[in-house]
């Protein structure tokens, strides 16, 4: 028995054979993912396309049989997708920055490391840069799970032209981060509103009477604590590599199960992916009734729908626009004959996109 039990040097090779079979296959695939690209540009189509990238996901994962964690395939798969695309053609995102803020953990998350990421000061910079195709993808976060909607970005939704093409959803944490690592070092607290209100009890309970200073974001609050040794930052793990800094602790949140939604803008639509959610904007005329008819065309036809908000319509005082996600394309028969019903009872109506689902 004793003899046949291979020594750490034969499994190793057995690993570096592997390996290169892995290399040889992902040249292989990109070989054949540039022949897709020079179809597409030969025809004019998208290069991006998060549909299919979303079949690849569910696919793997499917027949994922372990030990592999799919969760580490996901993040493999994510860069191979990432690489792959920026050998058919170079992807510029831009995102609400500045770096190491939870929309750019977000935007690494959905393009990987080879698209080329550009921190902008502000939602409405976001989409501009992508309304004058400085850029071809925009990501601003419209919710959190425990904060609620980020209204700024719905209410940028009301005068752009720009579609919802993706949605993506990160868990966050929040890490106290300073220059020294130690608690007892920590006589004040620096970070951006909502991760102060999300992380309250923990400060309460583990730096009574430390002040707390809110500041524009994340990412200032871990640069003012680079050159604090007596401050510390509630901020991601990431703006720990960024700013040099030590983590006192992780995970700090309130709440397990934090999540932030962000959505990906683009000047064009999304395919069909067959698992996907549409988002539309409207304004009902004021009429008895209205709520009840504006819900009814999807109801009876069983659309379910996933987030319904309501916000005043700044050009009109007293009245309300409406934002409403629901479950599927909006090139669905089912979905375009309920959107068409439910423009009946509109002053006007907007879809703002249909996406392929986050998984
Ligand atoms: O299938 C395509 O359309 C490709 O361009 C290939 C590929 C991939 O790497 O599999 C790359 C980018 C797209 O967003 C989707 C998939």
């Amino acid at each position: 028995m004793q003899q046949n039990t291979p020594t750490i040097e034969q499994l190793r090779a057995r690993i570096d054979g592997i390996d290169d079979q892995i290399v040889a296959l992902l040249n292989e695939r990109s070989r054949v993912v540039l022949e897709v690209g020079r179809l597409k540009s030969g025809s004019n189509m998208d290069f991006h396309v998060p549909g299919r990238e979303r079949q690849i996901y569910e696919r793997l994962l499917n027949v994922n049989p372990g030990p592999f964690p799919n969760d580490a395939l996901r993040s493999v798969y994510r860069e191979i997708i990432s690489a792959s695309l920026s050998l058919e053609s170079p992807m510029k995102v831009a995102f609400l920055g500045p770096k190491a803020t939870f929309s750019h953990l977000a935007t690494m998350q959905q393009f990987g490391l080879s698209a080329e990421l550009v921190p902008l000061k502000s939602i409405p910079a976001v989409f501009e840069e992508v309304e004058k195709e400085k850029a071809l993808y925009g990501v601003v976060p419209v919710e959190n799970s425990t904060e609620g909607v980020i209204s700024h970005t719905l209410d940028m939704f009301v005068d752009s032209g720009l579609k919802i093409t993706a949605e993506i959803l990160l868990e966050v944490h929040h890490d106290l981060l300073s220059r020294t690592g130690r608690l007892e070092d920590v006589k004040k607290v620096y970070s951006h509103v909502q991760p102060i209100a999300q992380c309250r009890q923990w400060l309460e309970d583990n730096l009574p009477g430390i002040p707390v200073v809110d500041v524009a974001s994340t990412a200032v609050a871990a640069q003012i604590v680079s050159e604090d040794y007596s401050a510390a930052a509630i901020a991601s793990e990431l703006a720990a590599t960024l700013y040099d800094l030590k983590v006192v602790r992780s995970r700090i949140e309130d709440q397990v199960n934090n999540f932030t939604r962000f959505l990906v803008v683009s000047r064009k639509g999304c395919e069909r992916s067959g698992n996907d959610k549409t988002s539309v904007l409207f304004s009902v005329k004021d009429e008895p009734g209205i709520l009840f008819r504006m819900l009814e065309p999807f109801a009876k036809r069983g659309i379910n729908l996933s987030k319904i908000e309501s916000r005043p319509f700044k050009k009109k005082a007293w009245e309300y626009i409406f934002f409403l996600d629901l479950f599927g394309h909006s090139s669905d028969p089912q979905v375009a004959e309920a959107l068409e019903e439910l423009r009946l009872c509109c002053q006007f109506l907007k879809i703002l996109g249909s996406y392929p689902r986050s998984m």
